[in-house]
């Protein structure tokens, strides 16, 4: 077992808590949350340069520190929430697990901090226990016995990866599969990080999951409307949030608590994204919103913003538990707060979450299991059933970036490999950045053939200005796109490689086999001659034969006319005999 700190940035961490918020569902187990490397491939592929980004780093690391090459055999961003827990076990301990050698937990956020509880442990052995900080990994062998404690509040996020030394278990092909298979129907790229094709907004999926929704002109948003992001110009009117009466209950408690004189001390940071939702202290009763009723929510009096970004950042920081002291008065007076309200009244995804804190709550507080209600099965069934749901239509509108990496891994891969690399990201660039770019630049337009340069910019076209956070992401998308070319170097020469061998092996198999039926025709050759000559000699025997019974025919014939007894058999040519002597007696005598 080995702990390595620093493994992924802070940045890194949190973009990929970002990751694990938008796309993971429920399902993996109770109070767990998880996207798998195909969830974000079928969500949202702009995602996936980020946790390809990070998976890497976390498998040199372990490479490096176990001292042993290593293949992903699979790639979860796990979301463990209150209640969640794993009781002692080894990650390779099912019959269809055998093929995992070694785990490695990456944390994404810290404990005490941002969660409570989720402490892992190993059974023997040293280091016992692992605090989780964002950029550590523990990497251990898949039959080393841990377990992980309790989460007993906030949400506790990893990156967990299993390794595999056995190429037919390796994650790439898969991957690749799914980015290379039949492209989609559906065109277009996908307007922003958070937008699937159809629309649909990952962060108001999120802000559902949580009991709030972002009202626009008096209708509850499901998915993106381009003027929305607008807001800032003033052309639109600014977003109302709506909110589920329990939830909004449980949300003042939380203000109340956390304007306390006990909370946010030392060291906890002002919550300045939250601003618009201060004003906020009662929920309006304006009834379901929803003309189909799904949503029971209130509009909550005094809280604008001016676009999704800034309500979703103000909620997250609301919701998320920010100081250490307000942490368990937060989840106290939430739990406490939740169930005045029948649980059948959320929305299908958030009944899971408060499915599990009733539960807990049930026990006092204990995170053990107590026993389900049918209605409540129905609930969980009936959330998963809708994630599900969310899955299916999010794979069937994967989107653009999947289609390009299709492109790029597809047969022409040669040619869309020059394209790729003469893409011109330069463009969209501030001229810092282009300066410091441009010795890499020289090395990368060797690979463009000229006829395939991109166009020259027009003149007059007017410059493309984008922000610090647009260039930086930028930045990381070349560093992604070459790491992906490296990677498709890597698995082709793997490729060819295998082929290689393969031709070379069946090569030689035909060879012997060709040896094998040179010999069995030649010996079936050899064979029939020697039958024939067999043959030959005994129609030649026949013949001679033949010729003497002719012979001996014709010579009896004449002899029959002197003595005919003799073509007699042995028996008659003694009583022939006889009959001559007796003849020749009587002959005698006479
Ligand atoms: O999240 C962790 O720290 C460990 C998770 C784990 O043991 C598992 O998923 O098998
Ligand atoms: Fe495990």
């Amino acid at each position: 077992m080995a702990v390595v700190d620093g493994v992924l940035s802070h940045d890194q961490c949190r973009r990929l808590v970002w990751a694990a918020r938008c796309l993971s569902v429920v399902g993996y187990r109770a109070c767990v949350c998880s996207a798998t490397i195909f969830d974000v491939i079928a969500a949202c592929p702009e995602l996936l340069l980020d946790v390809v980004a990070a998976r890497e780093a976390v498998r040199e690391a372990v490479e490096k520190a176990l001292d042993r090459p290593l293949l992903v055999e699979f790639t979860g961003l796990v979301s463990w929430r209150p209640g969640s827990e794993i009781k002692w076990h080894h990650d390779a301990n099912r019959p269809y697990l055998q093929q995992r050698a070694f785990s490695a937990v990456s944390y994404l956020n810290t404990s005490g901090h941002d969660f409570q509880g989720g402490t892992f442990r190993f059974q023997t052995g040293q280091p016992s226990r692992v605090h989780a900080v964002p950029g550590r990994v523990v990497a251990y062998s898949a039959q080393a016995v841990h377990c992980v404690g309790p989460v007993t509040a906030g949400e506790r996020f990893t990156l967990t990866l299993w390794f595999t030394e056995d190429p037919a278990h390796c994650e790439d092909a898969k991957v690749l599969a799914r980015l290379t298979g039949s492209p989609q129907s559906q065109p277009g790229l996908p307007a922003s990080m958070w937008r699937l094709p159809d629309g649909t907004d990952l962060r108001l999926c999120r802000l559902a999951m949580a009991g709030f929704a972002l009202v626009w002109q008096g209708r509850v948003l499901h998915s993106t409307e381009d003027c929305v992001e607008q807001g800032d110009s003033g052309l639109v009117p600014k977003l109302e949030l709506a909110v589920q009466p329990a939830v909004f209950r449980v949300w003042l408690c939380w203000q109340r608590a956390t304007t306390g004189s006990s909370c946010c001390g030392s060291g906890c940071t002002p919550d300045t994204a939250a601003a618009p939702l201060t004003a906020a202290t009662t929920a309006g009763a304006h009834g379901p919103l929803d003309p189909d009723g799904s949503l029971a929510a209130e509009i909550v009096e005094g809280a604008h913003f001016d676009g999704i970004q800034q309500a979703v950042l103000a909620l997250q920081q609301v919701m998320q538990d920010r100081c250490r002291p307000c942490c368990s008065t937060r989840e106290r007076v939430c739990e406490a707060h939740l169930f005045e309200a029948p649980i059948s009244q959320f929305p299908a995804p958030t009944c899971t979450w408060l499915l599990s804190c009733e539960l807990r709550m049930r026990n006092n507080g204990a995170p053990a299991q107590p026993s389900i209600t049918a209605d409540e099965l129905r609930i969980a069934v009936s959330a998963s059933e809708a994630a599900l749901a969310k899955k299916r239509a999010a794979l069937q509108h994967t989107c653009a970036l999947s289609g390009i990496l299709a492109m790029l891994l597809s047969e022409s891969l040669p040619q869309h490999k020059r394209k790729a690399s003469a893409l011109d990201l330069n463009a969209f660039e501030p001229s810092s950045c282009k300066e410091r770019r441009s010795s890499d630049q020289e090395g990368q337009e060797g690979l463009a053939d000229a006829a395939e340069q991109p166009a020259e910019p027009q003149e007059d076209a007017p410059a493309l200005v984008l922000t610090d956070r647009s260039s930086m992401h930028l930045m990381q998308l070349r560093e992604s796109q070459d790491e992906l070319m490296k990677q498709i170097d890597d698995i082709t020469a793997m490729g060819l490689a295998v082929l290689d061998g393969m031709r070379s092996s069946l090569l030689q198999r035909m060879q012997t086999v060709k040896q094998e039926v040179t010999a069995l025709v030649d010996n079936a050759q050899e064979s029939l001659c020697a039958d024939s000559t067999h043959t030959l000699h005994l129609q030649r025997r026949a013949a001679v034969a033949g010729d003497l019974i002719g012979k001996l025919n014709v010579k009896s014939r004449d002899e029959q006319q002197v003595r005919p007894s003799t073509l007699f058999s042995a028996d008659e040519q003694e009583e022939g005999q006889e009959g001559q002597e007796g003849q020749d007696g009587q002959e005698g005598q006479e």
